[in-house]
């Protein structure tokens, strides 16, 4: 079964030890650490989390010169991350930099996947051709920044799952689509814009859902993990 990945966006260690209590001992999830619990609690969450099982997508989002991103890169390889990512507007340059530090600083020949954030799921079209001055549509320019991943040697894309179908006819059959902005049908959108419900993101073909309030504000987390988790899975 695939699992949706867990967004631990909380405020501190204990309040995520608070929330995986929730859960059997055994059970291995995919959680996101993103930049709120790992800039308060540093790269020993990584450390933590990865030493009860669970598998993990370090969300830091990179976006600098090349040679600033290909050094950071290279210490978040030593961290044994599953997954990690940048910003398809840093450019093909910083990407292909990035995948370098990535290669360079992993423990083995085994590196974390490398993805890219095209446009932010919380960024509406009118928001990205007023604020960023991009004077194309909004899927026009997702598929861009996809094919300049691809070009670059990154394994996939950060997207809303409404552009999947696009990007996938314009890309290798392996390449990720993963897709935050994920609201079953009775959540709160909250500043998401782009959203897909987890069964649409399975019919489109998203390569995995990230899924945070809809599970971590749930009064019983366990129980919305599952269904969502079943919602996702189910044909
Ligand atoms: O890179 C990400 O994970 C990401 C990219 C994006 O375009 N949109 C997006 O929501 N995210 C992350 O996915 C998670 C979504 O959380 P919820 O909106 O609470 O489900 C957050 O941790 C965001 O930082």
């Amino acid at each position: 079964m695939n699992r949706p990945i867990i967004a631990l966006d909380f405020k501190n260690k204990t309040e995520i030890e608070n929330f995986l209590a929730h859960f059997p001992q055994d059970e291995q999830l995919y959680v996101k650490v993103g930049m709120e619990i790992f800039y308060k609690e540093g790269p020993q969450i990584v450390t933590w989390l990865k030493s009860l099982g669970h598998d993990i997508f370090l969300d830091l989002k990179l976006h600098d010169i090349p040679n600033t991103v290909y050094s950071a890169m290279k210490n978040i390889a030593g961290l044994g991350v599953a997954m990690t990512n940048v910003h398809a507007a840093g450019g093909m340059e910083m990407m292909k930099a990035a995948r370098k530090g990535l290669e360079e600083g992993s423990l083995s020949a085994n590196r974390p996947r490398l993805i890219a954030v095209t446009q932010l799921t919380s960024t509406s079209e009118t928001e990205m051709q007023h604020d960023q001055m991009i004077q194309t549509s909004l899927i026009e320019n997702v598929v861009h920044y996809a094919q300049i991943t691809e070009q670059s040697g990154l394994d996939g894309v950060v997207c809303s799952a409404l552009e999947v179908k696009e990007i996938r006819a314009m890309t290798q059959a392996d390449f990720i689509c993963l897709t935050p902005g994920i609201r079953p049908l009775e959540s709160a959108v909250g500043d998401q814009k782009r959203v897909v419900t987890p069964a649409k993101a399975k019919t489109i073909g998203s390569t995995y859902i990230v899924v945070g309030r809809p599970i971590t504000q749930s009064k019983t987390p366990y129980q919305s993990y599952l269904k969502i988790k079943k919602e996702w899975n189910d044909e």
